[in-house]
């Protein structure tokens, strides 16, 4: 079998180091260019100003921690999918559309599901206050 792609890809990471640079400037680079990420980023540091002003309990804060970070993970994951189909192809394809409709569907589940945890923890606090 043959092994030529492995040739072809860039140099591989020498050390630890190298590869967290790269990861993260990744993340850099996807902030600058997506709106979406950039919305989730401003939502995550809302939740927890509002949450430490709540002062939330341990458990509350550790699925408010697995909704936001998850949020932006899957974001992540959904934008380096739609640069791997752009690089796929310049042309309007059916797989492509489906590639990106099902990440993007996605990231529109867990959404639903981060929300949903933010009302179950958050709505009982703010109803408290009124
Ligand atoms: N190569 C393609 N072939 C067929 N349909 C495509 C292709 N590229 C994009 N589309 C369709 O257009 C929609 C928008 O794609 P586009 O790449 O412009 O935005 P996006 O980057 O997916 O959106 P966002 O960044 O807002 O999540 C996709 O969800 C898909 O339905």
């Amino acid at each position: 079998m043959s092994t030529d792609w492995k040739d072809r890809r860039p140099k591989r990471n020498r050390s630890l180091f190298e590869s967290f640079y790269y990861a993260f400037s990744g993340i850099f680079s996807a902030i600058k260019r997506e709106r979406n990420l950039q919305i989730h980023i401003v939502i995550t540091v809302l939740v927890v100003i509002i949450g430490s002003l709540m002062s939330l309990s341990t458990i509350e804060w550790l699925f408010i921690i697995f909704a936001v970070g998850g949020m932006i993970a899957l974001e992540l994951v959904n934008t380096a999918i739609e640069r791997v189909v752009d690089l796929a192809t310049a042309e309007l394809h059916p797989l492509a559309k489906q590639a990106k409709d099902i990440a993007a569907g996605a990231v529109l589940v867990y959404a639903f599901v981060a929300f949903v945890v933010g009302l179950i923890i958050f709505l009982p606090k703010i109803t408290e206050l009124l």
